[in-house]
């Protein structure tokens, strides 16, 4: 099967800083990627360059063949790319359902039954239909960025990237927010790229792992792979121990 999405010689700099030296790899249509990484490796600028929030500095990223690298955000969203950041992005004061359906109502094009089948199919997916009523600020840490991964699946993109989507969670909220990923992957056949730190939430997950280093993917494997790989234990832990 051909790629859904490609990213070939991908180079990212800022100023005389060299993050991204030659990123390639490519991932199928309807499977998931787990990008893994020290700090500061440059995970986040991928994630952003993906979406069109940074130019690249050199190389190409591809959706179903066709190049999106230099294209806008908006146009990037357009064709089918959908991302949870690290930053807060639900609307406080208003309720879960009403986020959601502004989400849904960024799309074009739907009548209002077939959209209020959406909000209800993704609050379903995300765990949060008994708390549609409620105000979003309302929401545990742990809801909210369920929330937010609802407003991102809500324009049925194509691809979704996350970015730590685990963070500050607890470990429970961890496992389930692992289950709502696998449902949107599995059930729903959509593409996924995640950047995480947190090895129960990527057990869970139970996909191939690519390792960025030094701005290119230095291992591809199985969480276990990884695990017991010599030099990327040298990545994290600086030691041939
Ligand atoms: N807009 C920017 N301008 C200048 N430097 C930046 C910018 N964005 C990121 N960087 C730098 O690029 C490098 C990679 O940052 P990035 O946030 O992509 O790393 P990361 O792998 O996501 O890290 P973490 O795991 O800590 O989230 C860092 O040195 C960071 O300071």
């Amino acid at each position: 099967m051909s790629d859904l999405v490609t990213v070939e010689n991908l180079h990212k700099s800022f100023g005389g800083l060299q993050v991204l030296r030659g990123m390639s790899f490519g991932v199928p249509e309807g499977e998931m990627r787990v990008l893994l990484g020290p700090n500061g490796c440059g995970k986040s600028t991928f994630l952003k360059t993906m979406i069109g929030l940074h130019r690249p500095s050199a190389g190409e990223i591809r959706l179903a063949g066709e190049r999106i690298d230099g294209l806008h955000p908006h146009e990037i969203a357009r064709l089918g790319v959908s991302t949870k950041l690290q930053v807060p992005s639900v609307f406080r004061e208003l309720s879960v359902y009403q986020n959601i359906r502004i989400a849904v109502q960024r799309e074009t094009g739907r009548d209002a039954r077939s959209r209020n089948m959406v909000i209800d199919e993704t609050l379903d997916m995300i765990g949060l239909l008994t708390q549609a009523g409620n105000r979003a600020g309302n929401l545990s840490h742990g809801h909210q960025q369920w929330l937010e991964i609802g407003m991102a699946i809500a324009s049925q993109p194509r691809i979704l990237l996350l970015d730590e989507p685990t963070a500050g969670m607890t470990p429970e909220e961890t496992q389930q927010t692992a289950q709502i990923v696998l449902r949107l992957n599995r059930q729903k056949g959509m593409t996924v790229i995640i950047v995480e730190h947190d090895m129960a939430f990527v057990s869970a997950l139970d996909a191939p792992i690519l390792v960025l280093n030094q701005g290119s993917i230095f291992f591809e494997g199985t969480l276990r792979q990884v695990r017991t790989h010599q030099g990327v234990k040298e990545i994290y832990f600086g030691s041939r121990a």
